[in-house]
């Protein structure tokens, strides 16, 4: 018989914190470090700088705003920041797990609702809800429940057996929505949320992030509505060109102004006559 050393002591899990580790509240629940997605060959002349060098922090718990004109990069910088878009350069982290590093880990923390969702539209809608809940590895019991009353809060549950390419363009917003809340993440990304939503539907969707960010989650929306940012969030970014042009609570960032009149004077690009379409006139 062979004399081996004794082996060191298993560690004894501590209930102690690790001091080591940042505390887990004190990370941003996401965290946006020289992002940049180029589109196109990098110096050829088709390419095209999408987001521009982005820093960026979204504070745990907030209620985030991302506005920019069309075409100002939202779109592009969220996919990169939910793993659906890989960026040319920088990191993205989501309460410190890096979304590229780490993508199932980061996956998990996120519910997402990307612009011009592509679903499995063959499915009905509580199947596609089911669906995403059984993806996250979640138990049937509890997505059969969730799946119920996410279809009622979205007013959907009388059509919940139709399959979701026979939906309208608001009804499939919803059901993408219940789709990324089912496994109850704590940080929620949402492309245009309220597009062709209608305005009940919009209100009781409203609420649901409301309730969320409330029982300590945190949304990042993007919108063109300055209004509606100005009234639903505490926090907004504005980006034009790839860049961020502001950042803060939503009271800096307008600074005494409203959201839109500063949005246009960060922004730019206001045309004061409409010469240019003085034929548009009618008989
Ligand atoms: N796949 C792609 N290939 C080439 N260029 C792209 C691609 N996706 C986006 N772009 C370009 O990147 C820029 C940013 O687009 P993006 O969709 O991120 O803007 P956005 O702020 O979300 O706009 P909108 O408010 O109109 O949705 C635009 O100039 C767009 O033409």
């Amino acid at each position: 018989m062979s004399h081996q050393p004794p082996l060191p002591p298993a560690p004894v899990p501590s209930a102690a914190p690790d001091r080591s580790a940042p505390p887990p509240g004190g990370q941003p629940a996401l965290s946006v470090r020289g992002l940049v997605r180029v589109f196109g060959r990098p110096g050829t002349p088709d390419a095209k700088v999408a987001v521009d060098r982005v820093d960026l922090d979204v504070p745990r718990g907030s209620f985030f705003g991302l506005v920019g004109r069309n075409g100002a990069g939202k779109t592009t910088m969220l996919s990169m920041a939910t793993g659906l878009l890989r960026p040319t350069a920088g990191t993205v982290r989501v309460a410190g797990v890096d979304v590229w590093a780490e993508p199932r880990r980061a996956k998990q923390l996120m519910g997402v609702l990307p612009d011009g969702v592509h679903l499995f539209d063959r499915l009905t809608g509580r199947q596609l809800v089911t669906y995403s809940g059984l993806l996250r590895g979640m138990d049937r019991e509890v997505v059969a429940e969730r799946a119920e009353d996410l279809l009622r809060a979205m007013d959907l549950l009388g059509d919940a057996g139709t399959q979701v390419q026979d939906y309208s363009a608001g009804m499939t917003k919803k059901i993408a929505l219940a789709g990324a809340l089912v496994h109850a993440p704590s940080l929620l990304v949402l492309d245009e949320p309220f597009e062709s939503v209608d305005p009940v539907s919009a209100a009781n969707i409203r609420g649901i992030l409301h309730g969320f960010v409330a029982a300590g989650g945190t949304v990042v929306v993007s919108s063109h509505v300055m209004d509606l940012v100005q009234r639903m969030c505490d926090h907004v970014a504005v980006m034009d060109r790839g860049r961020v042009l502001a950042a803060g609570t939503v009271d800096e960032v307008r600074a005494g102004a409203s959201l839109e009149d500063r949005f246009v004077e960060l922004v730019g690009g206001r045309r004061e006559t409409g010469e240019e379409l003085s034929w548009l006139r009618p008989e």
